[in-house]
């Protein structure tokens, strides 16, 4: 089983609020692209693939129930643009915005407007299979890799934020490779780390290996190195918002730090994600815009104040780890790849940026 963050079929799209997890289970209407652009602002669906496949469903939504009748390619513009000026770091909404707009004006050179219409609803509807499909291959890459450098019968994994079904279409990133792992009978255990200020780890990634039965253990970010040294972690895999050209990586905030930690121990340290969260026109991770996100979500819990009033707050929500700290690889879809190698194995393969 597994769980449904999104849930839509033409003309409808109801997404699983993870603000209310893992508490509540409510899944809410989201009715075109206004909706669609809160419900990313406000973190109501995360993590860089369900980002981008909301933000275009939305906008499916829209289209079916007869937005941009005026002018469409106009509207599709102004409504992708807007989508993605929600979240600015991970990549994959704008690189579908791009994707789309390309398909759309190409398209509408031979099409009316309602033949329009239906093309982009049908190539937005394959973003959610595609995501699916894309992450079983990352799983299995991932799972036969790290399997490939260790004697032992089963492996012990350090993972970071939440990249399962709650963050893609279904099945996950680095997630994804656990999931894989454990269906191969290979896992002994997945260690995941709460993932301040927000939390991913404790109420997601937990509620979703609780769901899945994986043995798995919670710990704070605080103990990553204590249960690297203490609870021989076989590699650590984590997600990715944008991997640029060099194979610098930025993800959730914590993922520098875990990867320092793996290098001094030993650990090799994977990147799993889709071509689509990689951004070839960025040659190194100095170029990415990371999200500064509001301060209450450091100074308080579920509402709760847990600072000192009056504190002054930073809070990137993603941090850039180098790419000679990613050790182990990259996990994609076409396999897995040294960052060195990133580049050369996805030209051509990527439309540009
Ligand atoms: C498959 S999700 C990959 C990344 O998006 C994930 O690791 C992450 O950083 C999510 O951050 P979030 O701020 O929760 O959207």
């Amino acid at each position: 089983m597994t769980l449904e963050a999104i849930r839509y079929r033409r003309g409808s799209l109801q997404i699983l609020n993870q603000l209310l997890l893992p508490h509540e289970s409510v899944y809410e209407e989201i009715r075109g692209v206004r909706d669609g652009y809160e419900a990313i602002k406000r973190m109501k669906v995360r993590g860089a693939p369900a980002i981008a496949i909301v933000g275009c469903l939305s906008l499916a939504v829209e289209l079916h129930a007869g937005g941009g009748a005026d002018d469409l390619v106009s509207f599709l513009r102004d409504s992708l643009s807007h989508l993605t000026s929600a979240r600015p770091t991970a990549v994959n909404m704008g690189r579908a915005a791009r994707e789309l707009m390309e398909f759309a004006v190409n398209e509408s050179m031979e099409k009316s407007p309602e033949q329009l219409r239906e093309s982009v609803i049908g190539w937005i509807e394959e973003m959610l299979e595609r995501d699916v499909n894309d992450n079983k291959k990352i799983g299995n890459y991932g799972a036969q890799h790290i399997l490939s450098g260790v004697p032992s019968d089963s492996v012990t994994i350090l993972t970071h934020c939440n990249t399962g079904s709650l963050a893609t279409a279904g099945y996950g990133t680095a997630l994804g490779v656990v999931r894989s792992l454990h269906a191969l009978g290979r896992l002994k255990r997945v260690y995941c780390t709460e993932t301040r200020p927000y939390n991913q780890g404790a109420r997601l990634t937990a509620y979703e290996a609780v769901a899945e039965g994986f043995p798995a253990t919670l710990i704070t970010d605080s103990m990553a190195a204590l249960t690297m040294r203490e609870h021989s972690i076989t590699a650590v895999v984590v997600g990715a918002d944008r991997v640029v050209a060099n194979g610098d990586t930025a993800n959730k905030v914590g993922t520098y730090q875990l990867a320092i930690a793996a290098k001094y121990h030993g650990i090799p340290f994977y990147v799993a994600a889709p071509s689509t969260s990689c951004d070839l026109s960025l040659e190194s991770g100095r170029d990415i815009v990371i999200e500064e996100r509001p301060p209450e979500e450091l100074t308080s819990i579920n509402g709760m104040p847990v600072a000192a009033p009056g504190i002054e707050v930073w809070n990137p929500a993603f941090d850039v780890t180098p790419h000679q700290l990613i050790t182990g690889g990259i996990i994609t879809e076409l396999g897995v790849f040294l960052p060195s190698e990133l580049q050369a194995a996805l030209t051509g393969r990527l439309t540009a940026l």
